[in-house]
């Protein structure tokens, strides 16, 4: 039986601020996040079996995305706990205080334990990758990290 991988797209968009940083994006300030999840397996073979041909359904990799991060993350603002700017946070219904610095690859070490929970042997979560802009995104795979 072939090994094969099957992926997954998401957006949601979010704003975040970097607390520190030497720069505009210390700033209150919003993304399209694009996410892509792929995992690999084995498609089913079992005759009868709902799932005959598939790796996941992409329906089943649907729900946890969405449940552990997108329905999460979408339309909220992320800062980091100790960011000054969470104080003045007044009439905004879904803040998230984060203990990391809300970065790209920050965001993306934090989705990846969130879906990597949800995948069940003999399924694997192979790689996640959070775009932030047209231009920059961040990737994390499995095999770099064993
Ligand atoms: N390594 C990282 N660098 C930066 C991050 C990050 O998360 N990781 N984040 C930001 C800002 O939040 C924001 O994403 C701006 O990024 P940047 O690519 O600089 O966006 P621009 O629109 O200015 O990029 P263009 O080059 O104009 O497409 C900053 N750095
Ligand atoms: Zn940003």
């Amino acid at each position: 039986m072939q090994v094969l991988r099957v992926t997954k797209e998401f957006d949601f968009e979010m704003a975040h601020a970097l607390h520190g940083y030497d720069g505009k994006c210390a700033n209150i300030h919003g993304h399209t996040y694009y996410l892509s999840v792929t995992v690999i397996g084995k498609p089913g073979a079992k005759e009868g079996d709902p799932k005959l041909g598939m790796v996941v359904d992409f329906s089943v990799l649907k729900m946890i995305v969405k449940e552990q991060v997108v329905d999460q993350f979408d339309h909220a603002l992320v800062l980091k706990d100790t960011d000054p700017l969470v104080a003045g946070i007044h009439g905004f219904s879904h803040v998230i205080k984060t203990s990391y610095q809300p970065t790209c690859e920050n965001l993306l070490i934090d989705f990846v334990s969130r879906i990597e929970e949800k995948i069940k042997a003999p399924l694997r979560l192979y790689s996640v990758c959070l775009r932030e802009t047209n231009t920059s995104y961040a990737s994390w795979f499995a095999d770099d990290n064993l």
